[in-house]
């Protein structure tokens, strides 16, 4: 039996289950779960505040680390240690939060051998989409030389990793947040000065002083608005979240008159090779990367109250999920 935490459309809306064992389909594999992780779509569908879950009742989990068990894809033998993200898993079918779950192949990449479960779950979605806006930035040419970049969001889970990851590809990081007490964590992490979130967004004219080369959007909305007015000639903002809206009113000056480029990154139905390169990637950072990104293990019990607080914006960094807590 699989144990595993279900969302329905009716409250109480998240339950704890037992479910049966699941028996793979043609093209499909079974994963035993090791780890997997909260992120903010998670957050999102445990606490119904967006337009997650497409079928109920669903086990939610966008992320997942652990051992085949059962495998009907050639690609996959038993024992095989896998990541799964993204492809609609924890919105449209039956996600990482449980202990066993049926995977169409597709959906996995085999974990690197210098990677643990638990650092790919410290990394998982969050990290896989900073390791794409680098990727995506570096097609562009970006250059240490051109500016500093801002990370806006920097204490949330992809912010960290976006400042992790900039700052090692040799960027200088200005990392935009609403919390002071987290100011020498992300320095820790790699970042070179700390920018206020409340006043960045006061009074922006259509074209502000540019002091970015351009950077990583977690926010959307009046942050992205402020950091397409604030960037340099040429520069690139890659936009990835929607922590504070979904909105962006803005003009087309950045992009005509400055040649700013806006570039979208979409980490769920990224194609295989680009995961395979970025985990490889993201591997070869070494043991220890992961570490000061991990703000705390939790179990199934827990998860409804932390998605609450990730809603709230009052977490920080990676919570992993710990199926056997
Ligand atoms: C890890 C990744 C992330 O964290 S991404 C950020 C989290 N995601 C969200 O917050 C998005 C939640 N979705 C919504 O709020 C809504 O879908 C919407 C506001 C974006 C649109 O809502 P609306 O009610 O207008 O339309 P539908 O939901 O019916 O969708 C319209 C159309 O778009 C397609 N679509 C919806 N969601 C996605 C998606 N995540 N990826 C790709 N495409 C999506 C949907 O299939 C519909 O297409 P159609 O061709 O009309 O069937
Ligand atoms: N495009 C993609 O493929 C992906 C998109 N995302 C999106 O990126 C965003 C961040 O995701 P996570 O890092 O997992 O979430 P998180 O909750 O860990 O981080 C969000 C950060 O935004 C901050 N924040 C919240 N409201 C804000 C506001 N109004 N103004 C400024 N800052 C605010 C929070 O304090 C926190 O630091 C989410 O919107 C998520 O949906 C995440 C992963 C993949």
């Amino acid at each position: 039996m699989a144990h595993a935490v279900r969302v329905f459309e009716t409250e109480p809306r998240v339950r704890l289950e037992h479910m049966d064992d699941p028996v793979p389909g043609q093209g499909q594999v079974v994963v035993d779960i090791e780890y997997s992780a909260l992120n903010y779509k998670d957050a999102l569908a445990l606490t119904g505040r967006g337009k997650i879950i497409r079928a109920y009742p669903l086990t939610p989990g966008v992320d997942a680390a652990g051992v085949v068990a059962d495998s009907r894809d050639e690609r996959y033998r038993a024992g095989d240690r896998v990541i799964m993200t993204g492809w609609g898993v924890g919105e449209r079918t039956d996600g990482g939060f449980t202990t066993r779950q049926c995977f169409d192949a597709d959906t996995l990449v085999l974990c690197p051998d210098n990677l643990a479960a638990k650092d790919a779950m410290i990394a998982g979605t969050a990290g896989l989409t900073a390791m794409l806006a680098l990727m995506k930035l570096e097609t562009l040419q970006q250059s240490p030389a051109a500016g500093p970049l801002l990370v806006t969001g920097a204490t949330g889970g992809v912010g960290q990793w976006a400042v992790t990851l900039l700052s090692a590809a040799g960027f200088e990081v200005h990392a935009l947040t609403g919390k002071p007490d987290q100011a020498e964590h992300l320095k820790t992490l790699g970042a070179h000065e700390i920018v206020d979130r409340h006043a960045f967004t006061e009074n922006v004219r259509p074209l502000d002083k540019a002091c970015y080369a351009g950077g990583v959007d977690t926010v959307g909305s009046a942050v992205l608005a402020a950091l397409l007015s604030r960037t340099f000639d040429y520069g690139n903002v890659a936009a990835v979240g929607l922590a504070g809206g979904m909105d962006l009113h803005t003009s087309v000056a950045p992009f005509i008159l400055r040649g700013v480029s806006l570039l979208g990154i979409e980490s769920v139905r990224a194609p295989f090779e680009q995961r395979q390169e970025a985990w490889q990637r993201l591997a070869g950072l070494g043991a220890g990367a992961t570490a000061p990104l991990l703000s705390g293990v939790i179990g199934f019990e827990s998860l409804e109250t932390t998605a609450r607080s990730m809603i709230d914006g009052t977490t920080a960094g990676r919570y992993l999920v710990d199926p056997a807590k």
